[in-house]
């Protein structure tokens, strides 16, 4: 009987080890691994996927050029093409009840405006691609919090079958839309001002000027850039409102003073783009709420050489995870009152509040800074402002706070605000 009991505390023991061991083993080996194809998945195999190896060097010219391009174009062209859309989007909340989960409504508004702003008069044929690239993070990011065994993505699974046919019509997709475009340049007409346009003039720029297609962007490589502005633009907006508008909704007392420097500023006239920046109130409101909660609230490096980081010594290829929220939440750096929401930290601009320190770096920094720091900017202000001139909220009773990193940091149970027109 003993040695039976024995027995079974051993299996037992062997079993809990082998659990623990499988545990700490998916933890140090296989997840790192796993996130790497993540991101390779994502298409931030581009510009991200370099990065991560800290391949900067080999950042070629021409996805500089691309990548810079659209930025002004956003600003000077595009970006005020979307204004009636925005107007129109933000009206149909009129029509809704007073009730109104805000973040799917963010949601469609910024796949829209990245949608237009990537594929222009295209833009459905994009959403689309969007909506598939979605679907695949989705199925990621389950796969990514459920236990890894290799080789698992080679089973004819119903999710890995699904990522296929996604991955698939999504090549297809914009492939096509890259055709139709080569073709209309060949019939005489422009490739367009939209990202994909610009990504395309550049990189026949490029191989034009150095006479070989060995030279500017593959296009798989105009697909990743196209795929990463979607994936990287998206959710990080509408999230960064929403989180504004909850914050605005606890704290009348920073909505109330917003809404009068907007309504100083236009009345109930429709902002211009080049006036957006007349807004200093909403602007340091959208600050502390990127510091309370980042969009992205990590990032990964991975060393390429021995580097000495203080009195850290990291080895090549040591994965470094930098924790963004901890450091905007962090008592030592911000305060006693790092918790609250004081949007007065950024009176001053963002150098002051830091005191010159690198502790706030929402879109990052430095060479790889986010590309699209200055459109997620503008269409924030914009958004936040046309609300403003139109609607009084508040939280309702029904809402739960509880922040949620899937990719983004996102509301768990959505944001159901109560939503009065002025
Ligand atoms: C609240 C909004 C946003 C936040 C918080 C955000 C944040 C970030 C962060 C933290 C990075 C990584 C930077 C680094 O590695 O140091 C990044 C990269 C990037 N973001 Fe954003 N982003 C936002 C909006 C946008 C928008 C609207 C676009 C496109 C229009 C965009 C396009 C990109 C791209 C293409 C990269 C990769 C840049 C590269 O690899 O060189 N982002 N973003």
């Amino acid at each position: 009987m003993e040695t039976l009991s024995n027995i079974i505390i051993a299996t037992i023991s062997v079993a809990i080890l082998l659990v623990y061991t499988w545990k700490v083993l998916n933890w140090a080996w296989f997840r790192p691994k796993k996130l790497e194809k993540f991101l390779r998945q994502q298409g931030l195999c581009g510009n991200s996927y370099r990065l991560l190896h800290g391949d900067l060097k080999e950042f070629s010219k021409s996805i500089k050029e691309a990548q810079s391009k659209p930025i002004d174009n956003l600003s000077n062209d595009i970006a005020p093409r979307i204004i009636p859309y925005f107007i129109q989007t933000i009206s149909k909340y009129d029509e809704r009840s007073k009730e109104l989960d805000i973040w799917p409504q963010f949601q469609k508004l910024t796949s829209d405006m990245i949608s237009r702003t990537a594929f222009g008069s295209s833009y459905e044929e994009g959403r689309r691609i969007f909506e598939l690239q979605k679907e695949q993070a989705e199925i990621i990011m389950k796969q990514f919090n459920s236990i890894y065994i290799p080789g698992s993505r080679f089973l004819p699974t119903k999710s890995n079958k699904k990522m296929k046919e996604t991955e698939k019509e999504v090549q297809e997709s914009i492939r096509r839309l890259i055709d139709n475009r080569l073709k209309a340049k060949e019939a005489g007409q422009e490739f367009g001002d939209d990202l994909l346009g610009t990504l395309l003039e550049s990189n026949s720029n490029e191989i034009e000027e150095q006479g070989s297609k060995e030279f500017g962007l593959t296009i798989d490589e105009v697909i990743r850039e196209c795929k990463l502005f979607y994936f990287a633009g998206q959710e990080t907006t509408s999230v960064w409102l929403v989180w504004t508008m909850i914050l605005l909704s606890r704290h009348q007392d920073w909505q109330a003073k917003a809404r009068e420097e907007v309504l100083q500023a236009f009345g109930s006239d429709q902002p211009a783009f080049d006036e957006l920046s007349r807004l200093k109130i909403v602007t340091m409101i959208l600050y502390e709420s990127l510091r309370l909660y980042p969009p992205l609230a990590t990032r990964i490096r991975r060393t390429n050489e021995e580097t000495r980081l203080g009195n850290l010594y990291l080895p090549n290829g040591s994965l470094i995870f930098i924790p963004t929220i901890l450091l905007h939440h962090d008592k030592e750096i911000w305060g006693e009152d790092a918790e609250e929401f004081k949007p007065e930290r950024f009176k001053e601009g963002v150098l002051k509040a830091t005191k010159g320190q690198m502790i706030f770096f929402p879109f990052g920094a430095g060479p790889r800074i986010c590309i699209g720091h200055n459109f997620a900017m503008l269409e924030a202000k914009m958004a936040v402002a046309l609300i403003l001139q139109r609607f009084v909220f508040e939280l309702s009773p029904s809402y739960t706070h509880v922040p949620h990193c899937i990719v983004a940091l996102q509301p768990k149970f959505g944001a159901p605000l109560l939503l009065q027109r002025l």
